[in-house]
């Protein structure tokens, strides 16, 4: 009995070197699931939430800046800004059906959250399969004895199940039946005076502070005339992404050029997308540079944590080692403590020559109810936010 909910969902159970690639439980038609939602415990009620009004989008902001994921030493909480909640939860096809929260019946006070938008991706052999991407899974830190996560996930595959679809792919930090991949973090310092006085990280005993400003000091401007990304790049961002995420993993998403508009053009304080563009076409894009603004909170501290997290990066006229500099730069220049990455895609490439560090945990990635062989974090080619 390790998992008392999760033994019981199509996860593979170990035996998944002999399943063939592809669903665990097979499709069910759309009169074969429940119609009516699980039941909660009393005194809780299914909300479902409009994450385009302000007072809504401010209810699930406070939820998450107070009871979302710390890092294992609690020393820190993602914050996720109001706006990053907007981009993140309507890309193109999102449903406010599967935006999913519960409230107390009693004071209407949102008390837990789950969240699901649409993707198209591609999984080893099978190369377009609707999926949705699970995020924000959250119940107040008062209410965890309840056993309130699992009717969540059951009530919200219930509702993605009614619209057709039948996988997932998300992440945690933690290992439930079977992760598909296991991904390492790693930090980059940009503030080293901040991140020592807050704790994230340590001076190196033989190393003043000075000594260490001065090795992670990176210049004011980009070496390479990169410029933000606008809506007349999308169809270059497009093609070249779409066809480096083809060329080179097994597991990423199929993105439309409405899906590229949504996910990659900046948003301030959210996401900073950055093209390298052909001189003789300018619609023509050779290279691009992109990351997400996550900070956290420091807690017992009335203090934030800027970090930045790369995203989707293509190099073509380049080496990789020498975009990802830049990406340093840019995001340095716009007031980043601290630039997280993890160990997907070709970032071993450039991990330890920029002076990443190793983080101190895993991100493990999973396909729900999807039989197929583990990959490595290089085969990854999927940025969940
Ligand atoms: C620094 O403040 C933190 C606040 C909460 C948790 C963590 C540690 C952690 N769990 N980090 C990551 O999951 C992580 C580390 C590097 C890159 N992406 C990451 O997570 C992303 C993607 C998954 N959803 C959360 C954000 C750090």
């Amino acid at each position: 009995k390790k998992h008392a909910f999760w033994d019981t969902q199509p996860m593979p159970h170990g035996q998944q070197s002999d399943l063939p690639e592809g669903p665990i439980v097979p499709n069910k038609n759309p009169d074969e699931i429940r119609s009516e939602p699980y039941n909660m415990p009393t005194g809780f009620e299914w909300s479902t939430l409009d994450i385009m009004d302000p007072v809504q989008r401010e209810e699930l902001y406070t939820l998450l800046a107070n009871n979302y994921v710390e890092d294992d030493d609690a020393l820190f909480r993602f914050d996720y800004s109001k706006e990053f909640l907007e981009w993140a939860l309507t890309p193109p096809g999102y449903s406010t059906e599967l935006l999913l929260g519960v409230r107390a019946t009693s004071s209407k006070k949102l008390i837990a959250f789950i969240s699901a938008v649409p993707a198209n991706v591609k999984v080893q052999s099978t190369s377009r399969l609707d999926v949705v991407e699970i995020n924000f899974l959250c119940v107040h830190k008062k209410l965890r004895a309840k056993r309130l996560a699992p009717v969540l996930i059951k009530e919200i595959t219930r509702r993605v199940n009614q619209t057709g679809v039948f996988q997932a792919v998300y992440t945690a930090g933690v290992v439930l039946p079977v992760p598909v991949a296991s991904a390492r973090y790693y930090h980059r310092s940009l503030n080293p005076k901040k991140l020592v006085r807050v704790g994230f990280s340590r001076l190196n005993p033989r190393m003043t502070m000075a000594r260490m400003q001065k090795l992670y000091k990176v210049p004011d401007t980009p070496k390479h005339d990169l410029i933000p990304m606008t809506e007349e790049h999308v169809d270059g961002v497009h093609k070249l992404l779409s066809a480096y995420l083809e060329s080179k993993f097994l597991l990423h998403v199929n993105f439309s050029k409405e899906d590229v508009a949504h996910w990659l053009l900046p948003r301030t304080g959210v996401v900073d997308s950055y093209v390298l563009v052909d001189e003789q076409d300018k619609t023509k894009v050779t290279d691009m540079v992109s990351f997400y603004h996550l900070p956290s909170t420091i807690l017992g501290k009335d203090d934030t944590l800027y970090a930045a997290y790369s995203y989707y990066n293509v190099a073509t006229t380049m080496s990789l080692l020498d975009l990802m500099r830049d990406a340093l730069i840019l995001a340095n220049s716009t007031g980043t403590d601290v630039f997280n990455a993890l160990n997907l895609m070709e970032n071993d490439t450039f991990l330890e020559e920029l002076k990443f560090g190793k983080g101190d945990g895993n991100l493990q990635y999973y396909v729900y109810n999807w039989s197929c062989p583990s990959m490595k974090a290089s085969d990854v080619g999927i940025v969940l936010l």
